[in-house]
């Protein structure tokens, strides 16, 4: 078999591969991209698209169930679990669709197929036609992310527990669920589905949910979530699961059992890299199977790189597209000039529990731990007088500032639309504002975004 030559070869089109074989192809340079099935990625397929299509109908639901209250007879809500999935469907659908045609719009040369190492930059690949292919590039980007992890709990995988990929495609809503693991996953889903009215019970191995996260803002997503009936139990780690009769039995390490019709693995995402043939082309793993990288997004292979969440990219799909700008800088590097790294970027998330948690830079805890004299900022969303308008007055509000410099070290808002307000204070803190210019700005009334100027005032601000 000849192998075919391209100026990129990109192996799995995620965030960063599929946007930069497109850029590179549209701008004339011969690109290849193997994609084994996903076409747009997990993302949109699987993830975030799916997920918050599904989140804010679970939020309609909360809202129509609370009608009367805002002056509307709007009878009695119901989920309706076809119609729900079908629009889920036509939402990824519509994405997916533009995307196929985008990347064929771009000129790339787009395969499907399982790619496979057989040597330094070449692959082969057995396409969705049948012929197998080999092919080789000048540049090759690995970017085949991550999938849900199943750990060797005892009895979990005999148990058959939906994972957040197989959970999408239920016929049915289940009475009840069992949710290991109290991170993003665990938390979205709990929160969605106790809203749709599945008795949720939400285990947790450690101390408190989502453990990045200062303990008083994880406290506030607990109770949130119980305000939703969601059973939290933490400092219980899962140690058993058993499948009888259609009941799921998981015994915790505290001794105690909880009983459900499902089970839902929310403990992590394993990087897809076995089966690659990575040692073909000389590419090192790093620990827990990731593709080791430098800052430059550079393998231990001469001209092969990795992004996105197989390279320990933050596992978000912001952050990956943020590798694919750094790839293309560097591919384009000519010897002399410095390369992009991706040391010290500013990567927000949010958590799409209701009400939802924005954050951006350091926590409290975080920020101490890196030597940082800091005041801190507390309030409650009830202070802000748009969240009375909408009624939505759950949640707190939490500022990081540097004391001295009056620099903005981080922020964690759990409440209303925190997902939009948390761009505001990234750009404050991409602009390097000290707070004052933040709280004296003047921000349109009655916004969300204008609770800022309340965070950062000596109500709220510790002196
Ligand atoms: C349930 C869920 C919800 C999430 N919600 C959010 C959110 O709201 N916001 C957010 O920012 N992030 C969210 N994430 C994380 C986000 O989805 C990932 O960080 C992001 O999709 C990673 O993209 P990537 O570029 O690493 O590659 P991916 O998009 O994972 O793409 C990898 C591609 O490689 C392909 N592939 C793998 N192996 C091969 C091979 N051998 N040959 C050919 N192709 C191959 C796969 O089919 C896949 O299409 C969520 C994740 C999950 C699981
Ligand atoms: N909104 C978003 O941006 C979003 C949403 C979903 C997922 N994601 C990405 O997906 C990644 C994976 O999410 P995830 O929630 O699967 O993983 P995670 O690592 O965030 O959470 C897993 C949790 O399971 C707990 N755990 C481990 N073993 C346990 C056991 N035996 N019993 C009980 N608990 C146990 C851990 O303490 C941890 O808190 C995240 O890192 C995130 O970056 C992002």
């Amino acid at each position: 078999m000849e192998t075919e030559h391209f100026d990129l070869l990109v192996i799995g089109g995620g965030k960063a591969g599929k946007s930069l074989a497109m850029d590179l192809a549209a701008a004339g340079q011969r690109v290849a991209m193997v994609e084994r099935g996903m076409i747009g990625g997990t993302c949109i397929n699987v993830a975030c698209i799916p997920t918050k299509t599904l989140v804010n109908s679970a939020r309609l639901l909360a809202a129509t169930r609370r009608a009367a209250e805002f002056g509307i007879d709007a009878g009695t809500p119901a989920v309706n679990l076809d119609l729900l999935r079908a629009r889920k469907e036509d939402v990824v659908g519509t994405m997916v669709a533009g995307q196929r045609k985008s990347f064929l719009a771009s000129g790339m040369d787009l395969v499907i197929g399982q790619a496979r190492f057989t040597g330094p930059r070449t692959v082969e690949v057995v396409d969705d036609a049948g012929t197998p292919r080999s092919l080789s590039g000048t540049g090759v980007v690995v970017n085949t992310g991550m999938v849900p992890a199943v750990p060797d709990i005892p009895g979990l995988r005999a148990a058959q527990p939906l994972t957040s990929t197989s959970i999408l495609t239920l016929a049915e809503l289940p009475a009840s669920i069992v949710i290991l693991g109290g991170g993003y996953i665990g938390c979205e889903f709990a929160s969605m589905l106790s809203i749709m009215g599945v008795a949720v019970t939400l285990v947790q191995r450690g101390a408190s949910l989502l453990p990045r996260e200062d303990t008083d803002v994880s406290a506030a997503v607990t109770s949130a979530l119980e305000s939703d009936s969601v059973s939290v139990r933490l400092g219980a780690a899962a140690e058993s699961v058993v499948r009888t009769n259609g009941t799921v039995t998981v015994s915790l390490a505290d001794g105690t059992t909880v009983e459900a019709a499902e089970v839902l693995v929310a403990l992590g995402r394993k990087p897809v890299t076995a089966g690659l043939g990575l040692e073909a082309a000389g590419v090192d793993l790093a620990p827990g199977g990731l593709v080791a990288v430098d800052e430059f997004l550079r393998t231990t292979a001469d001209g092969v790189w990795a992004a996105g969440d197989v390279a320990g990219t933050p596992q978000f799909t912001h952050a990956s597209w943020n590798d694919y700008r750094i790839l293309k800088a560097n591919l384009a590097a000519v010897p002399g000039v410095a390369l992009h790294s991706t040391r010290d970027r500013l990567i927000p998330y949010c958590v799409f529990t209701t009400p939802e948690l924005g954050r951006v830079g350091l926590s409290e805890a975080q920020a101490r731990a890196a030597g940082h004299d800091v005041r801190i900022a507390k309030m409650p969303v009830t202070a802000i007088p748009r969240a009375r308008t909408v009624g939505q007055l759950e949640g707190m509000w939490k500022a990081v500032v540097e004391r001295g410099t009056d620099r903005i070290l981080g922020v964690s808002l759990l409440g209303h639309e925190s997902s939009e307000v948390i761009a505001v204070v990234q750009m404050a803190m991409l602009g390097g504002l000290p707070y004052q210019q933040v709280r004296d700005a003047v921000i349109a009334h009655p916004t969300m975004a204008e609770g800022l100027q309340l965070l950062f005032s000596d109500a709220f601000l510790e002196a």
